[in-house]
């Protein structure tokens, strides 16, 4: 029988665009969702030629109206939706002091709204269809640990965290697995940029930070990612899952000391 398609948000890009190809290798279409054309063009062309079905859509997670269309666009085209992965996300290093309220909504939005928009969309078709579905949320570590120069996504990931274990409780009944992963450092082209470390010399530092001494791959968090939300591990939810090297026990490295050139030995 045909699977039922995974949306990825933010599929179109680093780890996303990592998570469509591995979901794609294991049977799913995908569809991949973000707002921008070109995004989801270049990555389409790359995994149709791997043999893998992609439907693209165009949508800004923060507007319900195209998270709406995105998800009828999907059911159209594949029948059904059965899993979800909330990966789309917004970031940039900032004083806490100095970040300006369209920054934080822009930040907040992007991570909390978005991922509250896609899961509910998703979450009251599966229940009105009386299908079951797994929803798997990307966050990092600093959800539970904070972080200094990222206080917007920090407390987002955190409220996605929360969310995370709230839905898993209220639609666990109906059959609906969420999960969150929280990946370790990845050389994705948008996070090294914004959070500054675009710098090969700056990721050396970064990798002697973390216990196993190198950063992650895009491939093996996207691996988990799809173990996760896949029906490999039928009895988990309400979890959050950590492949990061085993930075977090060492505490998040301070974003503010990147961008102010304080990053030591
Ligand atoms: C390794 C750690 C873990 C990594 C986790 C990740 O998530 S990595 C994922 C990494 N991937 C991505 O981040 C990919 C997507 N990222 C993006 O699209 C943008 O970076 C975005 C997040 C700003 C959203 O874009 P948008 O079009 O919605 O927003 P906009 O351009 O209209 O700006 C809104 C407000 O934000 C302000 N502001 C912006 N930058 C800075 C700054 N550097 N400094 C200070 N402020 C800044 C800007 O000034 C404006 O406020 P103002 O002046 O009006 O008061
Ligand atoms: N890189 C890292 O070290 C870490 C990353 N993470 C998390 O991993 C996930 C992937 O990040 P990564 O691959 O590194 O970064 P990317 O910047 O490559 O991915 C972010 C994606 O989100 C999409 N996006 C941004 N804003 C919106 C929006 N408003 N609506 C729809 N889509 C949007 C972007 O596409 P488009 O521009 O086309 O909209 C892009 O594809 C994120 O959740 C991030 O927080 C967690 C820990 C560490």
């Amino acid at each position: 029988m045909e699977k039922g398609a995974a949306i990825v948000t933010g599929g179109g890009t680093g780890l996303g665009l990592a998570i469509s190809r591995e979901l794609g290798r294991r049977g799913y279409p995908v569809v991949i969702a973000s707002r921008k054309q070109e995004h989801l063009d270049a990555a389409a062309r790359t995994l149709t030629g791997e043999g893998i079905q992609v439907l693209t859509a165009v949508c800004d997670v923060r507007d319900r109206e195209q998270v709406k269309a995105a998800v009828d666009a999907a059911e159209n085209r594949f029948g059904r939706v059965a899993l979800l992965v909330n990966n789309a996300a917004g970031n940039f290093v900032v004083k806490a002091e100095e970040l300006s309220p369209k920054g934080w909504e822009a930040v907040r939005g992007i991570v909390l709204d978005g991922t509250w928009h896609f899961s509910q969309e998703v979450g009251k078709r599966w229940i009105a269809q009386g299908q079951p579905g797994s929803i798997l949320n990307i966050i990092a570590t600093y959800a539970w640990t904070g972080a200094a120069g990222v206080v917007h996504s920090v407390s987002a990931k955190a409220g996605v965290l929360a969310m995370t274990r709230s839905l898993a409780m209220e639609w666990g009944k109906f059959g609906i697995r969420v999960n969150a992963l929280a990946p370790g450092i990845m050389v994705t082209e948008d996070a090294a940029k914004n959070l500054g470390y675009a710098d090969p010399a700056v990721q050396a530092l970064l990798a002697k930070k973390v216990p196993l001494r190198r950063l992650a791959s895009t491939e093996e968090v996207a691996f988990l990612a799809c173990d996760l939300v896949t029906d490999r591990h039928p009895y988990v939810t309400g979890d959050c899952w950590t492949v990061d090297g085993g930075l977090w026990l060492e505490g998040f490295p301070n974003l503010r000391r990147f961008v102010d050139g304080e990053l030591g030995e």
